[in-house]
């Protein structure tokens, strides 16, 4: 069942700046110890030292080679509605020690995001660790209580985006992906942002209302194993009569011309023996269904058996909806080996078709749900099958094949001074400085490697060579001559820093620009088998400066 489009919330409004989607996003969603250090930043006379944060993650989730940035529209709403209220100041008040003097609470009273730079990644953009997705620039005691909420409105939509984009690429682009995850996901939150994130990934249509409403995005829907087993017989259709679809005429009996069909369908030569007798409350629930929906006949044909009764008793109601110039959509299947049952339903389709000449029968939607995942829908691929939609909720919306995506908050730069973060294991060491990036394209139009940059270091040109380092291992380098060089960071959110302001698109342009720079991506990079990695590098200048701060750094060790 496919919903009526209806004036979507969002794209209405765009990009006005009403607020997260979330009313529980305020200042106070984050962590008690942000109030704290910005407790201590302000007794030291240290608040409103100018920081700069990178976001980033470390390491791509689902064993995979890519990330989708999503998020980052509900960041911006964040801190362009970020004020703190009287009750908000009174409860901070109680809860911090009670030697923490009033002017902090004053202080408190005054901040907002009117002196913090946001720059950031295209939203649905493909991204690689430890790119910032968002570099974020203030007075340090600000910036560092967007800390928590930021990395919270990041983590899963990035996660859950990039687990509906995996979904897509197994299911290859002329499947219909519909989102049926709102029962399984994690609280109303997960599930609305589930909704919204796996249509960016690349999904068509999700199953819940709110997320229609909310964002714009197209609504589908079959019926459960509920109505069917409702029924008891055919005895309980009071109403049989329906119009015809040109209003041209009225059967007054539809039951009637239903059973017609279905003793017309038994005998069938090419189906003789694949079925006998059908469940008949079975065949109540599927021509109830087409007498209330007669444009848009969609049945759930597993809850007795698919073979014998389902499908038969579905082909039947279609066949009599056929008459009156009705276009059944077609089925689903929701339990049993799905590769089997969907291509025997098909030919039953395609007997259907050849038999009595209803063209398009063959092509009748198989829509496919339970249990599906990555694996399941490759598993499908590989034996061959007939299914044109999968219904998918539980594994996508949970993220079950990885709990989180890592997504960290790491301090630059201050007062102009590159700071950075050691660690023992070097994939975690920060980089530091106020940074630029770009992606740099080879001559097949794919992207070759992303590189960051000093802020004032002149940037890549296309068709001039550059070196390419990793950040951390000096033996791993490249020169590159890119044909085309982006720049990745956009200025979302200017502060007083003068720079225009970029706006935010619409969902389905941020879902557009996703799916094409996914077909942009080399193949071995994609791939769900030992993908490729992309490279992450820095300029030359970059690494020495990283090289030489560490060193600065480190203490050196004793031995004894
Ligand atoms: N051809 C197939 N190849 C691989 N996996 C499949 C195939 N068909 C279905 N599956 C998956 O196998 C699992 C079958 O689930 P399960 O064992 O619970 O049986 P079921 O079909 O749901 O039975 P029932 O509803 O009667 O309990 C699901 O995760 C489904 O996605
Ligand atoms: O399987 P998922 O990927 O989570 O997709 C959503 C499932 O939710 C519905 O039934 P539900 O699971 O509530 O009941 P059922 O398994 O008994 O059909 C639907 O029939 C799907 O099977
Ligand atoms: O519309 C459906 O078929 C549906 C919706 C949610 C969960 N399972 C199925
Ligand atoms: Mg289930």
């Amino acid at each position: 069942m496919e919903a009526k489009a209806n004036g979507p919330k969002e794209e209405q409004s765009h990009s006005s700046l009403h607020g997260p989607t979330n009313p529980m996003v305020t200042p106070l969603l984050t962590d008690l110890y942000q109030f704290t250090m910005a407790y201590a930043y302000w007794k030291a006379g240290k608040h409103q030292e100018r920081a700069v944060f990178d976001l980033f993650f470390r390491k791509n989730p689902f064993g995979g080679e890519y990330t989708i940035f999503a998020g980052l529209e509900e960041c911006i709403q964040f801190i362009a509605n970020f004020k703190l209220t009287e009750d908000e100041i009174s409860f901070l008040r109680s809860s911090l020690p009670p030697n923490c003097e009033d002017g902090f609470f004053n202080y408190l009273r005054g901040i907002d995001c009117s002196d913090v730079e946001v720059c950031a990644i295209s939203e649905g953009s493909v991204v690689f660790p430890k790119i910032p997705l968002l570099r974020i620039e203030g007075p340090v005691a600000v910036v560092q209580l967007l800390e928590t909420p930021f990395v919270n409105l990041v983590n899963y939509a990035s996660l859950v985006a990039t687990n509906a984009a995996r979904h897509r690429f197994v299911a290859g682009k002329s499947k219909t992906l519909l989102e049926f995850g709102l029962r399984r996901a994690q609280g109303p939150d997960g599930g609305i942002s589930a909704s919204k994130y796996c249509y960016m990934g690349g999904f068509d249509a999700t199953s819940n209302v709110a997320a229609g409403r909310l964002f714009g995005i197209p609504l589908r829907g079959t019926h459960s194993h509920a109505f069917v087993s409702s029924f008891m017989s055919l005895d309980e259709i009071v109403d049989k009569s329906i119009r015809s679809i040109d209003g041209s005429s009225v059967c007054e009996d539809f039951v009637s011309l239903v059973q017609t069909w279905l003793s017309k369908i038994q005998w069938i030569h090419s189906l003789n023996g694949i079925f006998g007798e059908t469940n008949q409350s079975e065949l109540a629930a599927f021509t109830t269904y087409a007498l209330a929906f007669p444009t848009s006949f969609l049945a759930l044909v597993d809850t007795y058996d698919v073979m014998k009764s389902g499908i038969p008793n579905f082909c039947a109601v279609a066949l009599a909806l056929a008459d009156l110039g009705y276009k059944a959509v077609g089925i689903r299947l929701d339990s049993g080996d799905l590769a089997y049952l969907s291509c025997e339903s098909r030919k039953f389709f395609c007997a259907i078709e050849k038999e009595f000449g209803v063209a398009g029968f063959g092509k009748m939607i198989i829509t496919a749900s339970n249990d599906l995942n990555e694996e399941t829908l490759d598993a499908l691929n590989k034996q061959g099958h007939e299914v044109d939609a999968f219904g998918i909720g539980t594994y996508l919306v949970t993220c079950y094949a990885q709990a989180a995506l890592g997504c960290v908050f790491k301090l630059v730069e201050i007062n102009n001074q590159p700071r950075i973060k050691l660690s023992e294991d070097v994939s975690k060491v920060s980089i530091p400085c106020k940074k630029r990036f770009y992606r740099l394209y080879g001559r097949e139009g794919y992207p070759l490697v992303d590189i960051m940059t000093g802020e004032n270091e002149p940037p890549p040109k296309a068709a001039e060579r550059i070196l390419c380092r990793h950040p951390f291992n000096e033996s791993k380098r490249a020169y590159v001559v890119p044909q085309h060089v982006e720049e990745l960071l956009k200025c979302y959110w200017p502060g007083s820093s003068g720079k225009t302001r970029e706006e935010l698109p619409p969902i389905k342009e941020i879902r557009d620009r996703c799916i094409r720079q996914l077909d942009q991506m080399r193949p071995d990079h994609m791939r769900r088998l030992n993908p490729t990695p992309y490279k992450v590098s820095v300029s030359a200048k970059l690494y020495d400066f990283i090289h030489f701060l560490w060193l600065n750094e480190a203490p050196v060790g004793e031995l004894q």
